[in-house]
């Protein structure tokens, strides 16, 4: 999918858009991105959102509600370069990531709300592919999402 402006895509369909006010931080090295919502909610757990990574995204976008907690990182380099392997457009966590560097160039769009070189546990729990809010909106699995520069926008 091409990427196209948030803003210019709000003033065209804003009124069946949500559009995120929490302040992501942009850490992938792609700002821009689209695609199909899937997601996972996690809390401080990431095996759920690995084994998720690991099978074909087919430019999808997996939003992760890690319930806003920085106590954990629950994406690294590893885990963001199977999302890059497997042909996923983007993450978006609502929590934290590591290995900021490297993860500022892989060829993926990662929107976290921080960083912390702790690492999750690896239990498993979690669920996938539920409606997950958080910033004053809901992602809906199969869902469009655009996100840049200016924050996220997601289809009602
Ligand atoms: O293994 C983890 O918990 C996350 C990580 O460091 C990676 O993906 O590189």
């Amino acid at each position: 999918m091409d990427t196209v402006s948030t803003a210019d895509l709000y003033d065209e369909r804003g009124d069946e858009l949500q559009s995120i006010s929490t302040q992501f931080q942009d850490i992938g090295g792609e700002t821009g991105f689209t695609g199909t919502v899937r997601t996972v909610k996690c809390f401080q757990d990431n095996a759920l959102l690995k084994s998720i990574l690991s099978t074909p995204g087919d430019g999808s976008v997996l939003v992760i509600d890690g319930g806003g907690s920085l106590e954990t990182a629950l994406v690294g380099d590893i885990i963001a370069g199977l999302g890059v392997d497997n042909g996923w457009a983007g993450l978006i966590v609502n929590g934290a990531i590591r290995d900021r560097v490297a993860i500022g160039v892989l060829p993926l769009g990662v929107k976290a709300l921080g960083s912390n070189p702790a690492k999750s546990t690896k239990t498993g729990e979690g669920e996938s592919d539920v409606e997950v809010s958080f910033g004053g909106v809901t992602f809906r699995p199969g869902a469009t999402v655009w996100a840049d520069a200016d924050g996220i926008l997601v289809e009602r």
